[in-house]
């Protein structure tokens, strides 16, 4: 038996960033070709003229390529209207595409006949009543016509990659206009032909497009071309159960890379919710490809929680290597002319971190000192009382001499408890206060030697 090469695709409109949803997109077609070695094709359904922009391609592509998605192959429906032409003229000969000329009001006011009647609202088909000499007239009166597929009205069966079986009976549905009055052509007829084209063999889409696949699937039958696999797993909405929309921007992948997300915990996020996978971040789509099953998507919403999104990211954060994050650390001014180890300095800072870029906070807490702005939420901020003044003088006082090393913190803190008897809280909590302004953060015997005696003794009274 020949094998079938797997070639998937994600085909957005460039209308706007995508959002953490179409991610889920993506990544459900790139690695099902990862998996089993197909091809993956990036197709900008961009036949809405007005609302697609060029810029926003590239936008995309960049997104893609910043969650490890490089297409094998990228186009662009609004190069390609010749194909769609073509088929447009097949299905017309086959009498599948025929002609109407109902403006929008008129369609209401049958529809709203018909609902009246208690009747479905679907197109009553009257265009097909038309006379060639109707026709003709209307024409004459300069009208354009819109074109619907006439469909078969039976029903139409697939078995889902996620959903099992699946019918859509096209008979309780309108013939879809397939190409407007200004002759452009909506999504389902371009994505049809370039489907067969492609060589697409399997379709992975969200949920919102199963009525879609019914219709489309008669739109293969009747231009002869091999019917894909089809997959409809569900769509993520924001904790509140909130649709999300590219044109509204809403948990866009470009926020969240700009928010410092690894894009790792964004892609396991965006896959693995909403299935019965366990939640884990994996250190890259090959990983990641070994635990996604389309059979085990759920047929419930799924929810994209953020702080779900935080933990993933923490945890992989606690997990780089110094030599990971090196550039990322130079964007961000570390270790710039301080002289300080940013290895050092990373291995003491990161168990804290959620994302990278908060590096840049400590930094500056170990350079500068204690912000303005503490780096977390709930923290000290108040003036030391004059007993801590007291014990923070004495503190500075006995100061071991440099070189510092790990050793130094137990070696001065043992030293302070014995001569003031403070200990525990008492003890730490006013110095690790006057280093670093804040009551929680990095383990101080990592940081003192990074602040330096110069610094420490700066910050003691
Ligand atoms: N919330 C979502 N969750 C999962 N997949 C989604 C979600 N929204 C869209 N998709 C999928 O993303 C792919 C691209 O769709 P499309 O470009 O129409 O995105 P969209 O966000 O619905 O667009 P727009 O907001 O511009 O109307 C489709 O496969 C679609 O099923």
């Amino acid at each position: 038996m020949p094998s079938v090469t797997v070639t998937v695709r994600f085909a957005p409109s460039p209308t706007g960033r995508i959002h953490i949803g179409n991610a889920r997109a993506a990544l459900f077609n790139a690695l099902f070709a990862l998996r089993l070695g197909g091809r993956f094709v990036l197709r900008f359904d961009d036949t809405d003229r007005e609302r697609s922009r060029e810029d926003l391609k590239l936008a995309i592509a960049d997104d893609l390529a910043w969650l490890g998605i490089r297409p094998d192959l990228m186009l662009s429906q609004s190069d390609r209207t010749d194909l769609y032409d073509q088929a447009a003229e097949r299905l017309k000969a086959a009498g599948r595409l025929y002609a109407c000329y109902e403006t929008p009001d008129e369609l209401e006011r049958r529809r709203r006949r018909q609902l009246a009647r208690g009747l479905p609202p679907i197109y009553d088909r009257a265009a097909l009543k038309l006379t060639e000499a109707e026709h003709a007239a209307l024409a004459a009166e300069g009208r354009r016509p819109h074109w619907r597929f006439r469909l078969d009205g039976r029903s139409v069966a697939w078995t889902d990659l996620v959903r099992g079986e699946q019918i859509v009976d096209t008979a309780s549905l309108s013939d879809p206009v397939l190409i407007r009055e200004d002759g452009t052509y909506l999504y389902t007829l371009p994505s049809v032909v370039d489907d067969i084209a492609l060589g697409i063999s399997h379709v992975i889409r969200g949920e919102d497009h199963v009525t879609n696949t019914g219709v489309q699937i008669e739109i293969f039958e009747a231009l002869g071309g091999p019917v894909p696999a089809f997959g409809h797993y569900n769509l993520i909405s924001t904790v509140s159960g909130e649709a999300l929309s590219k044109r509204l921007g809403s948990l866009s992948i470009g926020s969240l890379r700009a928010a410092g997300y690894e894009p790792m915990a964004v892609a396991s996020l965006s896959v693995l919710i909403g299935s019965a996978e366990e939640i884990h971040a994996y250190r890259s789509l090959a990983e990641l490809a070994g635990h996604v099953d389309l059979a085990r998507v759920s047929m419930s919403t799924a929810k994209f929680d953020p702080h779900e999104l935080d933990t993933l990211n923490a945890r992989l954060v606690h997990g780089l290597a110094f030599e990971a994050v090196a550039e990322r650390l130079a964007d961000l001014g570390i270790p710039g002319a301080s002289g300080i180890d940013p290895g050092a300095f990373w291995d003491a800072v990161r168990p804290n971190l959620v994302t990278v870029p908060e590096a840049a906070q400590w930094w500056r807490i170990v350079v500068e000192g204690p912000q303005m702005v503490p780096p977390s939420e709930g923290e000290a901020g108040a003036a030391p009382t004059p007993a801590d003044t007291a014990f923070l003088a004495q503190a500075r006082a006995m100061l071991p001499p440099e070189p510092w090393d790990e050793t130094t913190w137990g070696t001065w803190t043992k030293a302070l408890q014995a001569a003031t008897g403070r200990k525990g809280r008492d003890l730490f909590l006013p110095l690790r206060r006057a280093l670093t302004g804040v009551d929680h953060g990095p383990e101080l015997k990592k940081l003192l030697p990074l602040i330096g005696w110069r610094r420490t003794s700066a910050r003691l009274p």
